[in-house]
């Protein structure tokens, strides 16, 4: 199984936002990660459709869209238009979880659906069929530079089994404090798409992501 690093550019030097997503592509990072916050899902607010839209030719990456907003199915479609290829939506932000997951694909993206740390993966059963990936936080939403939360790892073990019942070809995306020192255990867990903003940006984007790639082609 092919092992994917999705940069979040939440932790970016947003003076040279350009340069800096085309060094975790040169270094090998599949995806980049496009963190949406509503002020009102979560505390804080972030970017959208605009940014999105101005990024997305600076690049080869696919765009990870990880829509942390309340009921967004209203925006799905000005997400793909944007330059989205695949949108994750929250379980806990949609009134009709299935009705949102039908409405990304029907627009041409890919589906996939997120819980936070509180919540059980037994709630994701009904939809996990419908989806190309699964998101499971490691941290609670809303803040870059958190500490990952050691219960994750659970999570991804019970989302693996699941998926390996239902929707075996499903990839396990983790997101939230995740670094060199501890993405290891997230493999091993059976995730097999990491988001990673600190562990990327803070620093040299180059040299950071080079080093996370030679980990993530171990476990491939
Ligand atoms: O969705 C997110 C926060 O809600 C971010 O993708 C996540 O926090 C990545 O940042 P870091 O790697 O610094 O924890
Ligand atoms: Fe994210």
């Amino acid at each position: 199984m092919e092992m994917i690093l999705a940069p979040s550019i939440l932790a970016a030097d947003f003076t040279k936002l350009g340069e800096q997503m085309k060094e975790t592509e040169r270094e090998g990072a599949q995806y980049i990660h496009f963190d949406v916050m509503d002020g009102k899902f979560v505390p804080s607010i972030s970017f959208g459709m605009p940014v999105l839209a101005s990024i997305r030719n600076a690049v080869d990456q696919i765009f990870d869209v990880h829509l942390m907003i309340e009921e967004p199915i209203r925006y799905v479609e000005e997400f793909q238009k944007a330059g989205a290829d695949i949108i994750t939506v929250h379980l806990e932000a949609c009134s009709d979880v299935k009705a949102t997951l039908e409405k990304i694909k029907a627009c041409g993206a890919k589906a996939a659906i997120s819980i936070c740390p509180d919540t059980p993966v037994a709630e994701l059963e009904p939809y996990v069929e419908l989806v190309d990936m699964v998101l499971i936080m490691s941290v609670h939403p809303g803040f870059g530079g958190q500490s990952f939360i050691p219960s994750s790892l659970e999570k991804i073990r019970e989302t693996r089994a699941l998926l390996d019942r239902v929707n075996s070809t499903a990839d396990i995306e983790v997101d939230g404090g995740i670094y060199t020192t501890n993405v290891r255990e997230v493999l091993e867990a059976g995730a097999n798409v990491i988001v990673a903003g600190s562990a990327i940006f803070r620093g040299d984007a180059a040299e950071n992501t080079k080093n996370m790639m030679e980990i993530l082609r171990a476990y491939e």
